[in-house]
C-alpha cells in the first residue's frame, strides 16, 4: 500500500475511534472558529480520544510533507522567524484583544492599535493563512481557537492606558508568548554565531548562551532581568511562568512516585524545589512524611511567606523545613529518603547537573532515592534500548504506529520547542533517556524506574535512581 494510502487509512481509523470516543464521553470536537476554553480540550482528558487526535494531526502533517512541493515545505521552516516576527507585531499591538467574533475590517484594527492598516493586513493575513486567524471577507479578519489562546481577556482601552500592566491577573499565555517572541527570538537570530565560534561551541556556561551573545554581554538570563531595561520583562516572565504551572494536572506530583510506601517520619528534600509549591501539595496528602525544602536565600524568603500564609501548621510542627541552600555545595540533609528534583536538570548543561548530582551521591544513604522531575525527549525513531531484558522498567515509551514517526512528529512539537529554547537562553538542554542515563552513571547514580503521566505526553516524567557502588571518573 502506498505511503499516502497507509497514512489516509490511519485518519479514517482515527476519525472513528475519536468520534466514538467523543460520543460516549459527551466531550466534543472543538471548534477552530470559536475561541479556545478550557473546556474545549475536554476531549483530550479521554486516553482513547487524545490518541486518536495525536495520529491524525501526526498523518495529516506527514501527508503534507510528502505532497507539499519541497521548496513550500522548506520555506515553512526557512520562514519560521518570518511568522514569529508577523505574530510578534499582531501581539503586542493587540490585535487578538481587538478582533470581535463577526469580525473586523483592518482600518478599524489600526484605528484603535496605532498601526499601519496595510502592513497590519499583511501580517494578519500571513498568520491567517496558517489557521491562526481567518480573514472572513478581503482585509476583515477575526480570531481563531488558537488566536484567541492570546487573548489577556482586557480591554484594548485598558492595555492602552496601562502597558505594563498588560500580562498581570491572565492566565500567563500571552506573556509566555510574548517572552518566546521577544528574548528567545533575539537570542535565536544568533544561535549559529554562539555555535561558530570556538570559544563559545561546547560550552555549556549559562553566560555563554546566544541569549547573552544577542545581548552581548556574557550574562545569564538572571542579571539582564535585573537591569532597568529588564525589569518588566522579568515580570512578564514569571507570569508566563505560572502560566505553564497552570497548564500542569495539580496533582502531577502525586503521580510520579509511590509516596505511601514511604515509612512515616521519612525525609523528602525538595532541592531547588522553589517556594514548595510541590511540598504544599505532598504535605497535605501524607503528613506523616517530613519535608525539607531547599533553594537560595531571596527564594526561600518568599516560601516562608508563602508557607505562613498557606500551611502555617506544617512549618511550626517541623514537618516542613525550608531551608537556603545551594545545590552546588555540599548538601546539609544526609539522611534523606528522597532527593526531588523538578525541572532542575533541564535548567543546566552537563558539567554543571554532573555537579549537583555529585553533592547528592556524597550526601545519599545506600536506600536513598534520587527522583528526576523533567521532560525525557522522544527520538524521531523507534528507540530500540527502550525494551530488552536489561531495558530499564518504564523506559519504553508509546510509540505512534508506522508509517508515523514514533515521536508523533509535529504534532509532539512542544518538548522540541522547549529544548531549544533552554539551549537559546540558558546554554542547559532537556534530555533524551539515554542522555539522563549517561549524566546519572558518570556521577554514580544508577536509574531504577521512569514513570510516565498518564497519557505517556513528554511533559514532566520522572526517573528514579539509588545511589550505585561506584561512580566512574567524571
Ligand atoms: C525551574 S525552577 C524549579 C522550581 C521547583 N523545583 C518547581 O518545579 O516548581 C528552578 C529553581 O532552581 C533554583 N536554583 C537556581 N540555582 C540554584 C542554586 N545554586 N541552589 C539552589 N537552588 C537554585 C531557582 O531559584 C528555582 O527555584
Amino acid at each position: 500500500m502506498s505511503a499516502i494510502r497507509q497514512l489516509l487509512e490511519l485518519i479514517t481509523q482515527s476519525v472513528e475511534a475519536l468520534e466514538d470516543a467523543c460520543q460516549s464521553s459527551r466531550t466534543a470536537i472543538p471548534d477552530l472558529q470559536k475561541p479556545f476554553a478550557p473546556s474545549s480540550e475536554d476531549f483530550r482528558q479521554i486516553p482513547a480520544a487524545a490518541e486518536a487526535a495525536a495520529i491524525i494531526s501526526a498523518a495529516a502533517l506527514q501527508l503534507d510533507a510528502i505532497l507539499a512541493h519541497p521548496s513550500v515545505s522548506l520555506y515553512r521552516i526557512v520562514g519560521g522567524h518570518f511568522k514569529s516576527a508577523a505574530l510578534r507585531i499582531c501581539l503586542e499591538s493587540n490585535v487578538t484583544e481587538i478582533l470581535i467574533l463577526k469580525g473586523i475590517h483592518v482600518k478599524e484594527i489600526a484605528a484603535k492599535n496605532g498601526q499601519d492598516p496595510q502592513k497590519l493586513a499583511r501580517c494578519i493575513r500571513y498568520l491567517a493563512t496558517h489557521h491562526f486567524y481567518r480573514e472572513i471577507k478581503p482585509n476583515v479578519f477575526a480570531n481563531t481557537r488558537i488566536s484567541s489562546m492570546l487573548n489577556t481577556g482586557k480591554s484594548i482601552q485598558d492595555i492602552l492606558a496601562n502597558p505594563e500592566e498588560k500580562h498581570e491577573k491572565t492566565l500567563g499565555v500571552a506573556a509566555l508568548a510574548a517572552h518566546h517572541l521577544d528574548e528567545a527570538f533575539k537570542a535565536s537570530a544568533y544561535a549559529w554565531e554562539t555555535l561558530a565560534d570556538p570559544a563559545t561551541v561546547r560550552s555549556g556556561d549559562p553566560e555563554a548562551s546566544p541569549f547573552a551573545r544577542a545581548m552581548g554581554r556574557p550574562e545569564t538570563l538572571w542579571k539582564y532581568y535585573e537591569r532597568p531595561e529588564g525589569g518588566l520583562k522579568h515580570r512578564r516572565f514569571n507570569i508566563g511562568m505560572q502560566g505553564i504551572e497552570a497548564l500542569q494536572p495539580p496533582d502531577a506530583i502525586l503521580q510520579v512516585y509511590q509516596w505511601n510506601s514511604l515509612a512515616p517520619n521519612s525525609i523528602i528534600v525538595d532541592v531547588g524545589g522553589g517556594v514548595g509549591t510541590s511540598c504544599l501539595t505532598l504535605a497535605a496528602k501524607y503528613p506523616m512524611l517530613k519535608f525539607v525544602v531547599q533553594d537560595r536565600d531571596q527564594v526561600i524568603v518568599k516560601a516562608k511567606e508563602l508557607w505562613n500564609t498557606k500551611m502555617p501548621t506544617a512549618t511550626a510542627s517541623g514537618q516542613v523545613k525550608l531551608e537556603s541552600h545551594d545545590f552546588f555545595k555540599p548538601q546539609p540533609q544526609t539522611t534523606a529518603s528522597v532527593f526531588l528534583l523538578k525541572q532542575i536538570m533541564h535548567d543546566w548543561s552537563d558539567e554543571y547537573c554532573v555537579k549537583i548530582l555529585t553533592q547528592l551521591w556524597e550526601a545519599a544513604t545506600p536506600t536513598t532515592t534520587l527522583l528526576l522531575m523533567d521532560s525525557i525527549i522522544p527520538l524521531a525513531c523507534h528507540d530500540p534500548n527502550a525494551e530488552g531484558p536489561n531495558a530499564i522498567p518504564g523506559a519504553c515509551t508509546k510509540e505512534a504506529p508506522t508509517p508515523l514517526l514514533a515521536n508523533y512528529g509535529g504534532a509532539n512539537d512542544m518538548v522540541y520547542n522547549a529544548d531549544f529554547d533552554m539551549f537559546l537562553l540558558f546554554n542547559s538542554q532537556e534530555r533524551t533517556l539515554t542522555q539522563f542515563v549517561d549524566l546519572l552513571t558518570r556521577t554514580g547514580w544508577k536509574i531504577t524506574a521512569v514513570n510516565r503521566q498518564p497519557g505517556d505526553s513528554s511533559f514532566l516524567q520522572s526517573i528514579e535512581a539509588k545511589k550505585d557502588q561506584v561512580k566512574s571518573v567524571i
